[in-house]
């Protein structure tokens, strides 16, 4: 079986701690790849919203199979990367969050804030993260697939 190839990306808020967990994905055995989307430019203040969706969009096109995204907070990198077509992103600060974001909800990106979370809860949390997987089977399952049919059949919904 081959490895999961992970997108990470940051604004200036995360680069620290991208770095960090961009190294720790990289000695991961579970991971054939790591792609990082760098940081952007200090003078261009889209820096979150340019590399989540950039991230996310890697992921919805299959070039990567999860994200983990950092800025401040984690909070806007979840914002940009769910406007993404097929993107389910949260932030997860929480050994438990972040594993029912993957049990419960089939999140593929995960967004922290370098701003909240130290190093070392943040990388036991990614460990943990990375092995998890979504059970299409499961009583969840159909609850995500309702989110889905709501997007693809927006604007307008589904009933
Ligand atoms: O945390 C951030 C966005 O959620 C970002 O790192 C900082 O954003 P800002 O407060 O708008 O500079």
């Amino acid at each position: 079986m081959t490895g999961m190839r992970i997108a990470v990306a940051a604004d200036n808020a995360g680069v620290a701690l991208k770095n960090t967990l961009a190294d720790q994905l990289r000695a991961d055995e579970r991971v054939s790849d790591v792609t990082d989307f760098g940081v952007p430019d200090e003078s261009d203040d889209r820096a979150y919203p340019l590399l989540g969706l950039a991230a996310a969009q890697a992921v919805a096109d299959g070039e990567a199979d999860r994200a983990v995204l950092v800025c401040g907070t984690g909070i806007g990198m979840a914002i940009s990367a769910n406007k993404v077509e097929g993107i389910r992103a949260t932030v997860a600060h929480d050994s438990y969050s972040a594993e029912r974001s993957v049990r419960s909800n089939d999140c593929q990106v995960l967004c922290l804030g370098g701003r909240v979370i130290g190093p070392e809860l943040a990388k036991k949390i990614v460990g943990e993260w990375l092995g998890y997987s979504f059970d299409p089977s499961s009583a969840s399952a159909e609850k995500v697939a309702h989110i889905t049919e709501f997007e693809q059949a927006a604007p307008g919904g589904v009933g």
